[in-house]
């Protein structure tokens, strides 16, 4: 039998079906066109200030390593010296940035960028803003540009003054001043010899500790000098390209820093946050990073000799790339175990976030995996480089070698050695430096034509001996 279903609320009318049927579809209904002649004119309306303007320049905050409070973002905004026409805020999503702002007048974009750099070098927020704008012309450029240099160059000086992690190191140096005039034996004073001993090396030990946290505070200031210059513009052009006025070489040895071209805001904030977590960190080598420098600048060979930990593996392939010594080409840095070349090129990316351009570090744990040398510094196994070595016995683009854990006497790092002695007399450009963590580098130094030995001196800590009583009765 045919079963008919209809609706349970319709009104069922079994005998006309045309009151079963259900209502026709909605149906828009749509004006009907204007005619349009291109003859026919007519006047422009009085502007709308409701109707949306396309913004000329736009703004956006790239987010950082915080995630920032919606409410704080928008205070941020209302206290910006000019106002944006409008602004959006996306505090948590996972995109780059956490706002946009849109400007119509030049004036404004530039205050605003000012203020959120100045805000962000004192740090009140940790937002990178970046501009992009269809409509800027050069000389919007050159006005931004001296713009943030003199707000970078403010931000120096006052580094240079009252950095809290300078103070914290000067208040280092006055608490050592007293102690060493608290544990110096006082002359013309009797003491047992042991006593005096004893005094005597712990004067010692301060000193040293003093004379560490004196060189680092030194570095750091010549660090903010060396970029003070370029933000000031000081740094010459002929200076830049390692030429003379008068035909002889004017090299600053001293610029612990090189930029080529016009400044990368973000890369010069990643450099001085750098150079205040290396002061605050006193890794020991940090104190010596000009006297190594020049060693490297004016001689092939070096030795580097510097306790466990003093930093020579993690700073030095940064401090050769930041200054340009020895860094024309690729910085590599052998190591005898995989895992340490690979952890190595971890830690250093990790450190030198954002201070160079493109791709900078890189590792290469297995030859098969090495196509070319295209990052800054390279680190590497022995083993991987004396490979390469055998396919190109040049070692194009490469310009200077680091050779760690020396002391080891690998297989691998002596063969590397002596290959490379053959080699820096064909590439007199090439820099080698071997570091080693014991003292005991005459014998390298000999071998390589007697080249100089830097000694890194280590963080020294107090060491107490105290007997163990013997067990009694025995
Ligand atoms: N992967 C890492 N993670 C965390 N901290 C690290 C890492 N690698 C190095 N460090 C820190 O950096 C400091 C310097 O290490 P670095 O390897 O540069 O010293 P080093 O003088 O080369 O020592 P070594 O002679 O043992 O190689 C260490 O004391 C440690 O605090």
């Amino acid at each position: 039998m045919k079963k008919t279903f209809y609706h349970p609320n319709a009104t069922v009318h079994h005998h006309n079906p045309t009151y079963n049927r259900q209502p026709p579809p909605f149906r828009r209904h749509f004006p009907k066109p204007v005619d349009f002649h291109p003859n026919h004119y007519r006047p422009p309306g009085p502007p709308n200030p409701t109707a949306f303007q396309a913004p000329n320049f736009v703004l956006y905050l790239r987010r950082g390593r915080r995630n920032l409070r919606r409410d704080f973002i928008s205070s941020l905004i209302s206290q910006c010296p000019s106002k944006p026409q409008s602004f959006s805020i996306f505090p948590y999503s996972s995109k780059a940035d956490s706002a946009i702002l849109n400007f119509r007048q030049w004036v404004d974009t530039l205050n605003a960028v000012a203020y959120l750099w100045e805000t962000r070098l004192d740090g009140t927020h940790d937002l990178t803003p970046e501009l992009k704008s269809n409509v800027m012309v050069p000389s919007d450029e050159d006005e931004l540009y001296s713009r943030l240099r003199a707000v970078f160059a403010r931000h120096v000086k006052g580094l240079m003054q009252e950095a809290k992690e300078l103070k914290r190191w000067e208040g280092e140096i006055e608490r050592l001043t007293k102690e060493i005039a608290r544990v110096e034996p006082v002359k013309d004073k009797h003491y047992r010899v042991g006593d005096f001993f004893q005094m005597n090396e712990n004067t010692k030990r301060l000193a040293e500790e003093k004379n560490l946290v004196e060189r680092r505070l030194r570095e750091f200031r010549c660090a903010m000098e060396c970029l003070l210059k370029v933000l000031e513009e000081k740094v010459g052009a002929a200076e830049e390209r390692n030429e003379g006025v008068n035909g002889n070489y004017d090299y600053d040895f001293d610029a612990v820093f090189r930029f080529g071209g016009r400044l990368n805001w973000k890369r010069v904030h990643s450099i001085i946050m750098r150079e205040r977590r290396r002061l605050e960190e006193g890794l020991p080598i940090y104190a010596y990073r000009r006297d190594i420098l020049h060693d490297i600048h004016h001689q092939q060979i070096t030795v580097l000799v510097g306790e466990t930990g003093s930093g020579k593996s993690t700073q030095l392939v940064q401090f050769l790339a930041d200054s340009g010594v020895g860094a024309a080409e690729s910085i590599i840095c052998t190591q005898p175990r995989k895992i340490a070349a690979r952890s190595l090129a971890q830690r250093v990316e990790e450190e030198s976030s954002g201070c160079y351009e493109g791709n900078a570090i890189n590792s290469y744990l297995t030859f098969s995996s090495l196509t070319e040398f295209d990052s800054k510094v390279t680190f590497m196994t022995d083993h991987c480089l004396l490979q390469h070595y055998m396919n190109d016995k040049n070692l194009s683009g490469v310009s200077c070698i680091i050779v760690d854990e020396a002391h080891e006497r690998s297989l691998n790092t002596d063969l590397l050695l002596a290959l490379i002695k053959n080699l820096l007399s064909r590439r007199v450009d090439m820099r080698l430096i071997i570091m080693s963590a014991t003292a005991d580098a005459k014998q390298l130094s000999e071998y390589f034509y007697g080249c100089r030995i830097v000694h890194v001196v280590g963080r020294s800590f107090p060491v107490d001996v105290r007997y163990v009583p013997s067990d009694q009765g025995s």
